[in-house]
């Protein structure tokens, strides 16, 4: 059974406007799960209802034996992190340190367990150099990283990276490639949005797609960016690569370069 469930769920902000419509997602634990879709799809208000930020209208979400209208958003948030999309609205603290650390000292977390964790979290977002900085002295790419150690110091059994690449370089979504691969080892479900496709192909094995409201499909990078009604309906376009090899109408289905370079291989060989 997934660990976290979507059920039909519908939900309205107070102006009555729908933001997400009869939306049905399964997560299985420990998976490592994209979401993508255009501006206004309906993506954040969705994970924001993982983390009972929001609870549906109609309809019920599941976090293991957890219904969120059963429980406060704070009983939620620790089982469920969430990194919001502007690092902005999430950080309060005037130094690095004690931003990461605020959270599992809210958690009362012992003080052994809670140095080796917050120490864990500030090398893996490669902040320990800059752990007695004022985030706001630190460019909106590295504030990024601030608010993904806060959560990752929750040592929450699921976490939300909501738009984590916007605004990284080459560097920066090569660190946060590594976070996920090393998030995904110790058994965390993580759930992500992006709109890089490059980086979605590159670091999911499955991927969620929103377009107006709804979930119109889930699926492998494969099942997903070969696929053009569904392309099309959620506006997306496919990564550089894939639009290349389409275009010479080599290796329908590619989606990586070493799979392109396969392709070009093969009709070399064949003369
Ligand atoms: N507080 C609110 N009140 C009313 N409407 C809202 C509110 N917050 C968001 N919306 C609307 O809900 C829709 C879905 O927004 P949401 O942020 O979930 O989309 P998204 O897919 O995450 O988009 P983006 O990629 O731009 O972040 C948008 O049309 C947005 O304007």
């Amino acid at each position: 059974m997934s660990y976290i469930s979507l059920g039909n769920v519908t939900f309205a902000y107070p102006n009555g406007f729908v933001a997400v419509d009869e939306a049905n997602i399964n997560i299985n634990k420990n998976e490592n799960v994209a979401i993508i879709g255009q501006n206004g799809a309906g993506k954040t208000t969705t994970v924001k209802m993982f983390n009972g930020l929001l609870k549906p209208t109609k309809g019920d979400v599941l976090i293991g034996d957890m219904n969120t209208k059963d429980y406060t958003t704070a009983q939620i948030s620790r089982k469920v992190g969430y990194v919001f999309q502007n690092p902005d609205d999430q950080i309060f603290h005037s130094t690095v340190y004690d931003e990461v650390v605020f959270g599992p000292r809210m958690m009362k977390i012992e003080k052994e367990k809670l140095t080796e964790i917050v120490d864990y979290a500030l090398d893996i977002t490669g902040l320990s150099e800059v752990s007695k900085e004022n985030p706001y002295n630190l460019p909106l790419s590295i504030r990024k990283f601030v608010t993904i150690a806060a959560v990752i110091a929750m040592d929450t059994e699921v976490m939300i990276f909501d738009e984590p690449t916007a605004g990284q370089d080459l560097v920066g979504n090569k660190r946060l490639a590594s976070i996920l691969k090393e998030l995904h080892k110790k058994g965390k479900t993580v759930i992500t949005i992006s709109h890089d496709m490059e980086f979605v192909t590159n670091n999911f094995n499955r991927i969620i797609v929103m377009a107006n409201k709804k979930v119109v499909k889930t699926g492998t990078p494969k099942e997903i960016f070969w696929d053009f009604e569904t392309m099309d309906k959620a506006m997306l376009k496919q990564t550089y690569v894939s639009q290349l090899c389409r275009k010479l109408k080599i290796g329908n289905n590619v989606i990586s370069i070493e799979e392109a370079v396969e392709s070009i291989k093969e009709i070399y060989d064949r003369g």
